[in-house]
């Protein structure tokens, strides 16, 4: 599987942010904003083109627009903080949406919702979720997706953990990630180490 840590100052800067803390919910989510557009950048970058006329006050050339715009999939609630940079990089993406919260005693996802197109084959789908601890949500996630014969699936993550990158390896599926940072590994309760805590609880408080 593929695993494409994006290395860059200005992201480190951002993921700092969001590990920090005394960041309130507001930082944190505009912290999550930056660092998804810079996410996004990469996770398109090996997207194919295709060109057509446009033309300039000067002249007519050759313009550029994706192919195959991604489906973007939110993993409720943490990655809707991603929907919105992400949409806005590539307006002609279409959201679906997936619902799941940790069991907090076995650290196991819990389904709630799904709400998604009945064919994938011929889409690239960009999961977004801002960790990947045990690898659970993602797996389940990801298995929703190749159910519908999706073949192209993008997990774009801001913490993995080793376990989370191993679980989606074993996993099998047609899936790369780009994640801004690998951390340690897991403590005792299935946190990320060192992380940056509940992603959903520091968007929108607890739940
Ligand atoms: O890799 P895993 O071990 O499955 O853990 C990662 C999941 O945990 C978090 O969601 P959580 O269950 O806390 O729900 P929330 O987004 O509503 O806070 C996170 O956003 C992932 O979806
Ligand atoms: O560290 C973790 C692990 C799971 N979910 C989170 O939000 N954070
Ligand atoms: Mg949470």
């Amino acid at each position: 599987m593929e695993t494409r840590v994006v290395d860059h100052p200005l992201a480190a800067a951002l993921l700092t942010k969001m590990r920090d803390e005394r960041s309130d919910n507001a930082t944190f989510r505009s912290a999550l904003r930056r660092l998804t557009e810079m996410l996004i950048y990469e996770a398109a970058r090996d997207a194919q083109i295709e060109e057509f006329d446009i033309t300039t006050p000067v002249a007519v050339t050759k313009g550029a627009r994706l192919a195959q715009p991604p489906l973007l999939v939110p993993v409720l609630r943490a990655g809707l903080g991603m929907v919105e940079p992400a949409s806005a990089l590539i307006p002609q993406s279409q959201v679906g949406f997936v619902g799941m919260a940790r069991d907090e005693h076995t650290h196991q996802p819990v389904p709630y919702m799904e709400s998604l197109p009945a064919d994938l084959s011929a889409t690239p789908v960009y999961v977004l979720d801002p960790m990947l601890a045990t690898g659970g949500s993602m797996v389940h996630t990801i298995d929703l997706l190749v159910a519908r014969d999706a073949t192209d699936i993008t997990a774009v993550c801001v913490v993995a953990s080793p376990e989370g990158v191993s679980a989606l390896e074993r996993s099998g599926h047609p899936v790369r990630l780009i994640t801004a940072t690998v951390d340690e590994g897991l403590n005792e309760n299935a946190f990320i180490v060192p992380g940056l805590g509940d992603a959903g609880d520091r968007q929108f408080g607890p739940r």
